[in-house]
């Protein structure tokens, strides 16, 4: 008869109060809708700006690097005139000279310039990094039921890496580039007007270019980021489900997928840097028609004696520097226009708001009893659909609490509001007496331990795992409550013992064993509330008998709320919640149940089954 009540129950997937938030919810993906260049930018600059000593000496040396950049054509020129000037001209060795000179402080200049730079990016982005993990740490769990993990974790490397790429080098470069660009120009037309305004007819046909292909690419640098991010969350999200994709041989659908991921990003990938290629090409072609018309029209105005030949050097000289500016620029604006959209993704996630403040007159509770009192409680994940309807029940300190119902019932939502991981909309609820709401959420959780269907287990030793429950505690704590969970016989007889090395959420041992673990950790937490999704998957005797004893012990003196499936454990309950739809449709004792009609009597009759 109460295998109809605890059948449903059973072989579910094994989740996680944060997996539960999953559920239902879509996955969120990047925008790609326009950005705010202007202020992402600001933001970099916000960041940049604590270090502005260095920045200021970067800028110096880019200051100083142009300007020898300008000096060394020129200097040629004018030793070609004096050269051709004769015997009696003045020394042209001595401008050969300077012009070494020249070369070698601009590499020391530039080298100075790249190692500061260097140093103020890594910084830079080392900040972001921080922000960014301390800020998704503080972010509510409605967030991740949102995001796809892998998704947010390449935000976190990706799009990192390619802001740090671009302070590290891009910035600079397109900085100097517009330098050198101004001050070409500016010598020129001191030089001759005449001949910088023929240079110039090629700059209209370049910025058509140049615009014609940013534009195309720009769109594609952002989409190959995109699925580059999609990319992630799906290697992420088929790898966690291992298992699942395995038992449901779907190996080869989730290749198949994998690829066409894989494949959007390759052509994304492709055309943007085919596309992106071109500008190079073109740049030259240009180039070369500049350097055509300057060699032409230069030519004839020095056989007039307008100018000098070294004139027309300098002009060459200058077309080059001024074309390969302008090459710089179109290629880093790629990687910059890469860079901010990535940038912009990591400010989106600094502008998640997270967990909302504790109020700043919450307390935090130094001792707790364990009443636990929801007066009223109604909530709703999405506005319209409400889940939890109107709950009220009381728990005296040390009291089991069963919670049953129906699959999607609401058990795991009722949890979710004691802990706060979700807020109620309407009702109070409270412990020992105080509004949760004005207790500090860490002193809250604080005082309240979680065993999960499937205990999450962090790489490390088996002692670091127990000891996840109170970090100061002993080793001599941390092995007297592996010996109450009973978990203690099994951990000795392991390789290793309680320095084996867990590895991937703790393969290498079994489920039930990793339960044992997880109630080791909840004994060492010694909370005052206790919350347990009591296993439905079949675990063998032996170990079961060993976990009921652990949950006994580790039950004995605290208010528990059990998730419960198994008929022992709701008879021995204090209270039994009986939840369906989300309403609390019955409160009492198994005995007090029986005795009267209503869905928990006729369950235990067998004639309703919860499905
Ligand atoms: N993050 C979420 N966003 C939207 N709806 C959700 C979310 N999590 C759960 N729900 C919905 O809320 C309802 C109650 O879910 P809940 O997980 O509390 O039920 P449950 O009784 O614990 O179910 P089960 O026995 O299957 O674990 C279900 O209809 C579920 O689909």
């Amino acid at each position: 008869m109460w295998e109809a009540l605890s059948e449903p129950f059973r072989y579910r997937r094994p989740k996680t109060l944060v997996e539960e938030a999953d559920r239902g919810a879509t996955v969120k993906r990047p925008k790609q809708k326009a950005k705010d260049w202007r202020a992402t930018l600001r933001r970099i600059w916000h960041y940049l700006s604590h270090r502005k000593g260095r920045l200021s000496l970067v800028l110096l040396m880019v200051l100083l690097s142009s300007a020898l950049t300008l000096l060394g054509p020129y200097l040629i020129g004018r030793a070609i005139d004096h050269y051709l000037e004769g015997p009696g001209g003045k020394p042209w060795l001595l401008f050969l000279g300077g012009l070494v000179a020249v070369y070698v402080l601009s590499s020391v200049v530039s080298w100075l310039q790249n190692i500061w730079m260097i140093s103020i990016a890594q910084e830079t982005v080392y900040r972001m990094r921080v922000d960014l993990f301390g800020h998704l740490h503080k972010l509510p769990i409605p967030f991740f039921a949102k995001r796809q993990r892998g998704e947010l974790m390449s935000r976190m490397t990706n799009d990192m890496d390619n802001v740090s790429s671009t302070l590290n080098s891009s910035a600079i470069q397109i900085f100097s580039s517009v330098l050198i660009l101004v001050g070409t120009v500016i010598v020129m037309l001191l030089l001759s007007p005449l001949l910088t305004l023929l240079t110039f007819l090629v700059v209209p046909l370049m910025a058509i270019g140049m615009r014609w292909i940013t534009r195309r690419t720009g769109v594609l640098f952002k989409e190959r980021q995109r699925n580059l991010g999609e990319l992630n969350g799906y290697i992420e999200e088929t790898l966690s489900g291992q298992r699942i994709v395995k038992a449901f041989s779907q190996e080869e659908r989730v290749i198949r997928e994998f690829e066409d991921r894989n494949l959007r990003i390759k052509l994304s990938g492709f055309w943007a840097q085919a596309i992106s290629g071109f500008i190079p090409k073109v740049m030259n072609g240009l180039n070369n028609l500049s350097f055509a018309i300057i060699a032409g029209i230069g030519g004839i105005l020095a056989i007039r004696g307008a100018i000098t030949v070294g004139v027309i050097v300098i002009f060459v000289e200058y077309a080059r520097q001024f074309t390969r500016p302008l090459n710089d620029l179109a290629n880093q604006w790629n990687t910059l226009l890469s860079a901010i959209a990535g940038a912009e993704r990591v400010f989106e996630i600094l502008d998640e708001d997270v967990e909302a403040k504790d109020e700043a007159a919450s307390r935090s509770l130094d001792s707790v009893q364990g009443a636990v009192a929801f007066s009223n409680v109604s909530f709703s994940y999405n506005p319209g659909e409400q889940t939890l309807k109107d709950i009220t029940f009381e728990a005296r300190p040390g009291e089991t609490i069963a919670i049953i119902g129906p699959t999607g019932a609401g058990k795991t939502s009722l949890i979710q509001l004691l802990s706060r991981f979700y807020e109620a909309d309407s009702g109070t609820i409270t412990v020992d007496g105080h509004e949760i709401t004005s207790i500090r959420r860490e002193s809250l959780r604080s005082h309240m331990a979680f065993v999960l269907q499937d205990s999450f287990l962090f790489e490390g030793t088996i002692r670091e795992n127990i000891r996840y429950g109170k970090l100061d505690a002993t080793d001599e704590q941390v092995e007297a409550a592996a010996k109450l969970a009973n978990a203690h016989s099994f951990i000795v007889r392991l390789p290793g013992g309680y320095d084996k090395i867990l590895q991937g959420d703790g393969s290498g041992i079994s489920q039930g064993q990793k339960q044992l673990l997880a109630i080791a950790r909840a004994i060492l937490a010694d909370p005052a509330i206790l919350v347990l999704d009591e296993a439905t998957s079949s675990i063998d005797t032996v170990t079961e008998i060993k976990i009921q004893e652990g949950l006994q012990r580790l039950m004995e003196g605290r208010t528990s709320f059990v998730i419960a499936h198994r008929l022992n454990t709701i008879r021995r309950a204090d209270q039994i919640l009986v939840l369906k739809d989300g309403r609390l449709l019955e409160r009492g004792s198994h005995e007090e149940l029986l005795a009267k009609p209503g869905l928990y009597s006729e369950l235990f009759h067998g004639n309703v089954q919860l499905s």
